[in-house]
């Protein structure tokens, strides 16, 4: 990523709740140095490549966090994302946009790298659920959070769900049972077959119930975060290793080699 060994990093989405948290924490690292806080009103492009980061990262909302990876690695530089709103269309333009400026430069490449959820909890909750899937004929996922996120159900919902899916796919699972007719309103959102329930709760920061049923029994698997501080280790994390992998990569699980 560079010759020297501090990692210049900018913060994206600085003012925010999670940039404010990261800023703090780059600037308590002792191998990373904050060069840009950026937030909403300013060309992320332009403060990218002038502060001359190695590093961006993206704490802002749905609606821009692609903007800002394709100007981050327009600027020159890696991006660590954070933010929710990612789809397999947003994900494949980074891919190609990666393919394009990888192949423009002589060295190993820029790196992307997406994370639901930068929490050790929320990461082996979901390594933990995607191992469970194959051997519960029903599946249903909880999340709670403060009633200032914007969107549900999260992200990390969303990415535990479609990995129970997939692991329910391979085993030949089909749908959990559900008798509903009426009021299906109220059995939550539907990703890819997996019912998601989205809480939402004053005092709440986030957390996640996975719940496992099969006749006779049913596994929880439960984790909560208390304090944005939790997922810090998990960005530092990122931000170090985010020049050694080019391309694509999503789930701070692959980072921990938990995949
Ligand atoms: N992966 C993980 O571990 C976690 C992910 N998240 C996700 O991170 C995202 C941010 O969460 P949170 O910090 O709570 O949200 P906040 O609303 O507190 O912060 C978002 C920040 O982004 C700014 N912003 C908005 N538009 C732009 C833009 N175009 N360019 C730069 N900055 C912009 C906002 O400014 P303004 O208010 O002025 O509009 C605000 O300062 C969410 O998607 C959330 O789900 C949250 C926690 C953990
Ligand atoms: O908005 C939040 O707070 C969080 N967002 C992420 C998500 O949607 O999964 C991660 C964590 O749950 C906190």
């Amino acid at each position: 990523m560079s010759t020297s060994s501090v990692v210049r990093v900018a913060v994206i989405g600085a003012a925010g709740r999670m940039g404010a948290q990261t800023c703090a924490a780059v600037e308590e690292a002792e191998d990373l140095e904050l060069v840009a806080r950026l937030d909403a009103g300013d060309d992320v492009g332009a403060g990218v490549r002038d502060s001359g980061a190695h590093v961006a990262v993206d704490f802002t909302v749905p609606a821009v966090t692609e903007h800002n990876v394709h100007a981050v690695l327009d600027a020159g530089a890696h991006a660590v994302v954070g933010t929710t709103g990612w789809d397999d269309g947003s994900r494949g333009r980074v891919v190609e946009h990666l393919e394009r400026v990888n192949a423009e430069r002589g060295d190993e490449g820029l790196g992307v790298l997406i994370a639901p959820n930068f929490g050790l909890s929320a990461v082996l909750a979901m390594t933990f659920a995607a191992k469970a899937a194959r051997y519960f004929e029903s599946a249903e996922v909880v999340e709670l959070h403060h009633p200032n996120k914007v969107d549900a159900p999260s992200g990390t919902a969303r990415h535990t769900a479609a990995a129970i899916a997939a692991a329910r796919a391979d085993a030949g699972l089909g749908p959990s049972p559900d008798a509903t007719q009426d009021g299906w309103e109220a059995r939550g959102a539907d990703v890819d077959g997996v019912r998601v329930h989205a809480v939402r709760l004053r005092g709440l920061v986030a957390h996640e119930e996975i719940l496992f049923g099969n006749a006779g029994e049913q596994l929880t698997i439960r984790q909560d975060s208390f304090d944005r501080a939790s997922f810090m280790p998990g960005v530092l994390l990122a931000v170090r290793e985010v020049g050694s992998r080019p391309g694509l990569t999503v789930g701070l699980e692959n980072v921990l080699d938990l995949s």
